[in-house]
């Protein structure tokens, strides 16, 4: 038997359904029916747009555009969802309807290929950030990514992904192609190609570049503190193999495929309707903050307590909050991000709306009882917990209603947290509700 069959429950056929051509790519299935709206979608001159092929490090560069761009402070940054500031242009949430509508300067994401992004884009229209990423690297990001999908449940080798990928058989079609297209525009005014090796490589030029590029005007001392910044945002990152030997906090570790679950751990099928809506829950005590020089060492107590766990600059104590201070809708849509460690203080200062947290402590509920749970605190191994539209922050489903007059509420939504270790949720935390109005 060829070894796709033997290690695909879900066939290849299977697979293969899950995503539509058009135009002979390959495209997920929530770009469907959208894609002449797309190409017809209205661009503003003020617009500053990133274009990737998916796990190019798409979400650091969003980070650092967004800090460059609008001059933020990055434990802001960390406090939100960079998903909220830049709307993906073809997920269903938030939608085509609303990032229209939203206040200038807008950041929009995309991975689609240049050539089915809106027609103003290429007349030079407005900006448009294009990052590379090595193949080799981001083929296996995206591997683990198929693995940990649970709408895709990959379950082939990683030598028969690498033939799909090799084949343009993968979402957003051929690679090769992608980057190519735009590396054919990497001399339009409009358009700054970028390498993702080149962030760790020379974060300095790079954010020179980006700046310049966004016509951000700044000072020596203020670039400083800039790339000051922006090196904060790199050193989160989870891949110790995408960093130089001898920077940032993690230890490297060999890249193992995610291990099989026994099938009682693994969520249940298609995530039912939650009934709702919810009033919340008690407070649990949140716990001091952290100061940030604390946190590496943290870090690394936890890299030696558990020396099972590959390493991740990402503090994975189990935090206690009250869920109902950070939960939040954004018109319809609810996510998380890969938070970072969050204090109370911060909670009380500002809720930050979509912030995953670790652990919520919260293990009685009925509407858990749609998601496998783990007790408050305990830490296991799972393969899911990624849901393509919110891959950073674990896994959530819910219910948002709209309240005339009141703007969206938020109930029955149910967080699994999970730590990602290299891109697999790799601890669960627990599993939360919460309510939040948001006006
Ligand atoms: N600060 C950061 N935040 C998030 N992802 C980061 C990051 N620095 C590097 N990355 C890497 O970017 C990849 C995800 O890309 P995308 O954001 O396009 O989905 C992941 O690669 P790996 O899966 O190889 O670890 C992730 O580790
Ligand atoms: C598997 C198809 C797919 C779905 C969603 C993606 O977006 S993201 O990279 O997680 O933002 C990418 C590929």
């Amino acid at each position: 038997m060829a070894e796709s069959e033997a290690e695909t429950p879900s066939t290849p056929g299977e697979f293969e359904s899950k995503y539509f051509e058009f135009h002979g790519v390959r495209l997920p299935p929530f770009c469907r029916g959208k894609m002449e709206e797309i190409a017809n979608f209205p661009v503003r001159p003020s617009d500053v747009w990133i274009v990737t092929y998916p796990k190019s490090g798409t979400s650091l560069l969003q980070e650092v555009v967004y800090l460059v761009s609008q001059g933020a402070d990055p434990d802001e940054i960390g406090l939100m969802n960079i998903d909220e500031q830049l709307p993906v242009l073809e997920y269903p949430q938030p939608g085509l309807d609303i990032i229209k509508e939203l206040t200038s300067p807008r950041l929009i994401k995309s991975h689609l290929p240049y050539r089915f992004l809106p027609s103003d884009l290429h007349n030079g229209d407005s900006k448009v950030i294009y990052m590379a990423r090595n193949p080799k690297d981001l083929v296996v990001s995206y591997y683990q990514f198929h693995r940990s999908l649970r709408t895709m449940s990959y379950r082939g080798t990683f030598q028969e992904f690498c033939r799909r990928f090799m084949n343009d058989k993968l979402g957003y079609g051929s690679w090769f192609e992608h980057v190519q297209e735009f590396w054919e525009h990497h001399m339009d005014s409009n358009v700054l190609f970028l390498k993702y090796e080149d962030m760790h490589r020379d974060l300095v030029a790079m954010v020179e570049q980006l700046a310049r590029f966004l016509g951000v005007s700044c000072d020596k001392a203020q670039l400083e503190s800039l790339v000051e910044h922006c090196h904060q945002l790199v050193d989160q990152c989870c891949n110790a193999e995408a960093l130089p030997v001898g920077r940032g906090t993690c230890r490297p570790a060999p890249r193992a495929p995610a291990p099989s679950l026994p099938a009682s751990s693994r969520f249940p099928g298609p995530i039912l309707p939650l009934p709702g809506p919810e009033s919340g829950f008690s407070l649990i005590s949140p716990e001091p903050s952290v100061p940030q020089g604390e946190r590496k060492k943290a870090t690394q107590e936890r890299a030696t307590e558990d020396p099972g766990s590959p390493c991740c600059s990402q503090p994975v104590t189990l935090h206690r909050v009250q869920s109902s201070r950070w939960g939040g809708c954004w018109r319809g849509s609810v996510s998380g991000s890969l938070g970072k460690r969050f204090s109370g203080r911060h909670l009380l200062r500002r809720p930050p709306a979509w912030q995953w947290v670790w652990g919520c402590g919260v293990e009685e509920h009925r509407a858990c009882t749609q998601l496998p749970r783990a007790p408050a605190g305990s830490r296991g191994l799972c393969e899911q917990g990624r849901l393509p539209l919110f891959p950073r922050g674990g896994s959530h489903t819910g219910e948002v209603q709209r309240i005339p007059g009141k703007g969206c509420v938020c109930v029955s939504v149910v967080y699994v947290l999970c730590v990602y270790v290299r891109g697999v949720c790799a601890h669960t935390g627990c599993v939360c509700v919460c309510t939040h109005v948001r006006e």
